[in-house]
């Protein structure tokens, strides 16, 4: 397969056409297109059961799509899983980890996989444990840890190889918020330098003040992608993803719930 223009810098950092994944008779992802450009912090937001984690299994090589392309650094990741996955970075939803080795010795684990050199491994691992506050932690087994420890420990195994794109499935979740500032800027400082993160939440706050591009599902669609600027038009996050997606709370304004609450027993 011909090599594909790595310094190019007009080539996107993820290109999505025509993903599709149906389960049963649930479409899960209807066939979307997406364009993550290099250099980009990418938030890919949606409600519950919108399609983003199925399309991030998809799109780091973890999931069979039933149609489309996606191609990562240039390399398409079903087509060339080798040179694309070298590429990736992920931290999964659900992540599932080696629960009776230490930090330490996953780190040292995910280097060999990554075919990395042995004092690379060291230094990088050593700097990663101590930046995200699990130094005291490294001897621990990964059974012992919190969720927030765990969220942190897998990140640190997601960048240990430097990967040009890293994919995050809610990073956020069941972290501090002390760790959460933590991993903010070591994303920033890592998207500053021309590496792409694509990250899914459902916190608009986060999205808006991290991302510099949006994309938003529902119904295994996108039906709003591009710029923050461009999808917001002018409104908060928020009130742009509740226009797009359809709000909910008049529901519970109806007379449904009215059982609810002030209980006389
Ligand atoms: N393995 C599976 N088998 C059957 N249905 C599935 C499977 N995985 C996902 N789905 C369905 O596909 C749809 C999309 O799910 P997905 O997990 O991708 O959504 P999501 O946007 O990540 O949701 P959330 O925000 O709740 O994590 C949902 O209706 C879900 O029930």
């Amino acid at each position: 397969m011909q090599r594909p223009p790595e310094n190019d810098a007009a080539q996107a950092a993820v290109e999505v056409r025509g993903l599709r994944k149906q389960f049963g008779d649930k479409t899960a992802v209807a066939g979307i297109d997406l364009t993550i450009p290099r250099g980009s912090f990418y938030g890919l937001v949606g409600p519950n059961g919108a399609g983003k984690t199925t399309s991030l299994s998809m799109i780091t090589g973890l999931l069979r799509p039933d149609a489309g392309t996606v191609t990562v650094a240039g390399y398409d990741v079903w087509q060339d899983p080798y040179e694309a996955k070298h590429r990736i970075g992920i931290l999964p939803d659900g992540l599932r980890l080696f629960e009776r080795l230490s930090a330490r010795e996953l780190l040292r684990y995910t280097g060999r996989l990554r075919e990395l050199p042995a004092a690379d491994t060291e230094a990088r691992a050593e700097a990663l444990l101590d930046v995200l506050g699990l130094a005291e932690a490294a001897d621990k087994l990964v059974v012992d840890y919190s969720t927030g420890m765990r969220k942190k420990i897998g990140l640190a195994a997601a960048l240990l190889h430097n990967p040009p794109v890293l994919f995050l499935d809610e990073p956020f979740e069941s972290v501090d918020p002390v760790s959460a500032e933590t991993i903010r800027e070591v994303l920033r400082q890592y998207t500053a330098s021309g590496s792409t993160v694509v990250f899914s939440s459902h916190v608009m706050e986060l999205v808006s003040a991290l991302c510099s591009h949006v994309a938003v599902m529902a119904g295994g669609r996108v039906v709003s992608a591009g710029t923050l600027d461009e999808v917001r038009a002018g409104r908060s996050l928020n009130d742009r993803f509740m226009e797009l997606v359809g709000s909910r709370a008049d529901k519970a304004k109806g007379g449904s719930l009215a059982w609810l609450g002030s209980s006389s027993g």
